[in-house]
């Protein structure tokens, strides 16, 4: 486990989960999973493919229930960006998010949206037709999508999957700008270099169990800081669970 306990906030976390354990079947996703973010963190959810991250974060936000385990904070005080853009790609960037505030019954909803397009960098494309925008550009209409509500704690599925280095730093501005205003930023992600660029802490998920926990400089450590090849022994010495065929 951890070899840098993160350190504890005055005010206690943000978020924080306890032994979740989540089953599908014969198959288990979660092994009881304790993580805890912090108001102006940004931690990293990092594991190879089907190591549970996705459904260690729809946990967390509510969308589905653990099998054991609890969730700290009601998923209303959490938002949501899933990893495929659930904004309609036929209707105005404002458009989009109008709609969705009302669903959220979003307080002085007006007001918020205006404030979501200035803080997400798309002012001057509300008018346009989401589809017309960037994989950035829609990208950047998910996430605030997830915010209208201004959540204290925002998750995001693998934010950046299917940006190009220019698109993704410019969404990692708007998210680093969310943690600096105080939020917690949780995301999940199989890229060691995202993670290390962009995460106060890094949250190592293997076969659904934690295999570490701590800056990601703390990780590297562990091999010359090479944070790559630390990510890959820690995987590979994790041995995976028999299943049932
Ligand atoms: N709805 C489901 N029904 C059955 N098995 C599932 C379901 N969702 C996930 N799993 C299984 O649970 C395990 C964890 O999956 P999960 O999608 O959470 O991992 P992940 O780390 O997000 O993977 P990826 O990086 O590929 O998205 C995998 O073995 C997956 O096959």
């Amino acid at each position: 486990m951890a070899a840098t306990d993160p350190i504890p906030s005055p005010t206690g976390p943000a978020l924080r989960a306890e032994g979740l354990v989540r089953r599908y079947g014969s198959r288990t996703a979660l092994h009881g999973v304790t993580v805890a973010a912090d108001a102006g963190e940004v931690v990293a959810i990092l594991g190879p493919n089907g190591a549970g991250k996705t459904t260690l974060l729809s946990l967390l936000a509510g969308l589905q229930d653990p099998d054991a385990g609890s969730v700290g904070r009601p998923a209303r005080e959490i938002g949501w960006v899933p990893q495929q853009p659930a904004v309609y790609r036929r209707l105005s960037v404002r458009q989009n998010l109008e709609l969705f505030a009302r669903l959220d019954d979003v307080p002085d909803a007006p007001a918020r949206v205006t404030r979501m397009l200035e803080q997400a960098g798309l002012a001057d494309r509300a008018g346009d037709l989401v589809g017309s925008l960037s994989g950035g550009g829609q990208q950047r209409v998910n996430v605030a999508v997830g915010l209208l509500a201004d959540p204290p704690v925002v998750l995001l599925d693998e934010p950046s999957a299917s940006l190009d280095p220019r698109q993704r730093e410019r969404m990692w501005r708007f998210l680093t700008g969310l943690a600096a205003d105080g939020r917690a930023v949780v995301f999940s992600t199989h890229d060691v270099a995202e993670a290390e660029r962009y995460a106060d802490r890094v949250v190592v998920l293997v076969d659904g169990r934690i295999a570490f926990d701590g800056p990601p400089a703390a990780l590297a450590e562990t091999a010359d800081g090479d944070l790559l090849r630390a990510f890959v022994d820690l995987v590979e010495r994790t041995v995976p669970d028999e299943e049932p065929a």
